[in-house]
């Protein structure tokens, strides 16, 4: 426990009964827990194996692992249980799976699968915004740890009443189609573990010490499972910051943090504040910044650190404008700072944005310097259609019940099986109550359709049927490759391709799959595809010596040298939406978890104008850049003495950069 502050060392020290580390951002609320996991099992309390940490993304989780093996002997790290809350979720669904009516090998619907299943089950030409809001309100159910006839009891008006009946239906779907979707998760193990106590005793002794990062981030039902897992006892360490609650639109409650202490009367509160992040204008400015939310008990958050630059501010002129700035500076920053002999480091430098579209800009700008970079998030590689595909064969092989992953499969690529034939597979397959897999396979039921319609579901049934073979013994890279090839799916995508370049890009993506799969224990298409739906919710972890770009949502917990923050326009930070909805204190904690990454150098960028539907659009600098105090900042051209010698040491770099390469 060397290099703990008192407070931090108290918080690894508490071993038993409930303890709740509140603290603001840098000040060590992760380094607690994973010191913390290091302490319970060198002590000698608790195996390994009994130990669940919940983080938030698969960086913080690797980095778990790696830490803890270095204090203890053996393999024993790798029996840790790091997951996400939706991760432990599937966990305790793949081992109770019977107990839910679930058949092994169950699929997970994604967003998409639920928002197809939605279409189908309301009126004909039901608008895209009346699926989202049933969506939306069940999903709302189900974070309430509401069952369908739970819902139709609460409900109150007309408008309840429906959405619970719809409620209903889609979930005789999802059963029909063996699956879940990503709310059920958390919703099914929160059911299973509070009405059936042999389940519960089984999970407790599954898991002995339970720990949460990021715990101002749970909703209700993920609260509710905390609660179940750990008991009356409540042996867990929950460690996080009010002020970094940022997922509000998607159910996080940072009330639960509150109801910790009124459902565990014994909790033990620990307060951390000194920030060993930022330099120490970044704190102060970051500080200043939530100084503005209205706050029960004010935090004191400080640090010994050096003050560093002032954080630049950069007005600019459009979007693009704003790019070729950031990739210049990027430029020249890595230079700036390349040891002797060693690479740029590319790593410790990260562009955060408010939303994914505006990573378009950034992309073009970064691609034309040729600097490496990697824009995370998961979403934007599974969203890729050629992943999406694989993703459904790798689905329907675990699944046959699973009818949306076949009609997503059966047309990947294109085998002629064209809209008339699914629909009267589908009637045939209604009629004889069987899965549309199943329906394609039987002989006796092709007999009803033209020949060859016939043949070409026959031939993908025994397609599918060889690659189920090959799936029980092949491990989960060579799956992927075999399935790629056998399936059609690489040939496709080569025909759709304009050149060889775009092919080679396009392949890594299937290829690096079964990469993204890090479960060395787990293996079977089934488990592939679980983990891999499960990554729209995390990220790939390790990207390499590459410059990040990802959201400020995204961002939360990690860290980095330089940072970004593009788009500090008011309308997109905060954003338009949360102004007439009043959530300008999230869109602000928003904020201050951006500025908060920031360890050495921060810069903020807006821009005057953007393309709005073809029109200009005069753009206002955020108003929470008057929030920030001005000594802390440097505004471009405020200071020319300043900016002169930055544009001459910029200058002498490059020019020293171009001796350099001479001289190679
Ligand atoms: N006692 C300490 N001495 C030196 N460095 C520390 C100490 N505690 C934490 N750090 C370092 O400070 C940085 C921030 O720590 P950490 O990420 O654990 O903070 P956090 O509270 O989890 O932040 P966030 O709120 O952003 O998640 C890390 O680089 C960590 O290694
Ligand atoms: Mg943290």
């Amino acid at each position: 426990m060397h290099g703990l502050n008192p407070p931090q060392r108290q918080a690894v020290l508490h071993t038993e009964g409930p303890l709740l580390v509140l603290a603001g951002a840098g000040s060590g609320k992760t380094r607690v827990i994973i010191e913390k996991v290091a302490h319970l099992i060198q002590s000698g309390r608790y195996p390994a194996k009994r130990i669940a940490a919940i983080t938030f993304t698969n960086k913080s989780a690797r980095e778990m692992r790696e830490r803890v093996g270095k204090r203890i002997k053996g393999d024993a790290a790798q029996d840790l249980t790091v997951s996400t809350f939706h991760a432990l979720g599937l966990k305790i669904v793949q081992i109770d799976h019977a107990k839910l009516g679930l058949r092994r090998g169950f699929s997970i619907f994604d967003a998409d699968d639920s928002s197809a299943q939605l279409k189908d089950l309301l009126p004909p030409g039901s608008k895209p915004d009346v699926i989202d809001a049933a969506k939306h309100l069940i999903s709302r159910a189900k974070n309430a740890g509401l069952s369908p006839a739970q819902a139709a009891e609460a409900s109150r008006s007309t408008r309840e009443r429906e959405a619970a009946a719809l409620y209903a239906r889609y979930q005789q779907r999802l059963s029909a189609f063996n699956a879940v979707d990503f709310d059920d998760l958390i919703r099914l193990p929160v059911q299973l573990l509070e009405t059936d106590d042999e389940v519960r005793m089984a999970w407790r002794e599954r898991i002995g010490y339970l720990l949460v990062d990021e715990c101002q981030d749970t909703n209700d039902a993920q609260y509710r499972l905390l609660k179940a897992i750990a008991g009356d006892a409540g042996q867990f360490t929950c460690v996080g910051d009010d002020d970094q609650s940022i997922y509000a639109w998607r159910g996080a409650n940072p009330d639960n943090l509150l109801s910790l202490g009124t459902d565990y009367p014994a909790l033990k509160i620990v307060k951390l504040e000194q920030n060993y992040r930022c330099s120490n204008r970044v704190l102060r400015a970051a500080n200043a910044l939530i100084a503005n939310n209205p706050h029960e008990h004010p935090k004191t958050l400080w640090s010994d650190a050096a003050d560093g630059e002032r954080i630049r501010v950069w007005e600019c002129r459009d979007a693009a404008h704003e790019a070729d700035k950031v990739a210049a500076e990027i430029q020249f920053i890595a230079q700036k700072h390349t040891a002797p002999d060693a690479p740029p480091p590319w790593g410790e430098i990260c562009i955060l944005f408010r939303g994914n579209h505006q990573s378009r800009a950034l992309e073009k700008a970064l691609q034309l310097l040729r600097i490496p970079y990697h824009l995370s998030g998961g979403t934007a590689f599974l969203d890729r259609g050629e992943v999406k595909d694989a993703l459904a064969w790798l689905r329907l092989l675990a699944n046959p019940d699973d009818d949306a992953a076949f009609l997503r499969a059966v047309q990947s690529p294109n085998r002629g099986v064209g809209a008339g034939t699914l629909a009267k597979l589908g009637e045939l397959a209604a009629h004889a109550h069987v899965p549309l897999a199943r329906a394609a396979e039987s002989i006796t039921l092709a007999k009803q359709l033209p020949a060859r319609a016939a043949n070409a579901l026959q031939g993908f049934a025994s397609l599918l049927h060889g690659l189920r073979n090959d799936a029980r013994t092949l491990p989960p890279t060579e799956l992927v490759r075999k399935l790629n090839e056998r399936s059609g799916l690489l040939a496709a995508l080569q025909a759709s391709c304009k050149d060889e370049a775009q092919f080679k890009l396009r392949r890594r993506n299937l290829d690096e799959l079964a990469d993204w799969f890090d479960g060395p224990k787990t293996s079977g298409p089934g488990e592939l595809a679980a983990a891999l739906a499960l990554l729209s919710h995390a990220d790939k972890g390790d990207v390499g010596n590459q410059v990040r770009l990802m959201s400020m949502h995204a961002s939360k917990g990690l860290e980095f040298r330089f940072v970004f923050i593009v788009g500090v326009e008011d309308g997109n930070l905060p954003h338009e939406a949360s102004l007439d909805e009043g959530r300008l204190d999230e869109e602000r904690r928003l904020f201050y978890v951006g500025i908060t990454r920031a360890k050495e150098r921060l810069w903020l960028s807006h821009a005057k104008e953007a393309q709005r539907w073809g029109d200009k659009l005069r753009l206002q600098p955020s108003r929470f850049l008057d929030e920030l105090p001005a000594d802390e900042l440097q505004r471009d051209g405020a200071d020319p003495v300043a900016d002169a010698a930055q544009k001459a040491e910029r200058r002498s770099t490059s020019l020293a950069n171009i001796r350099a390469m001479l001289a190679d």
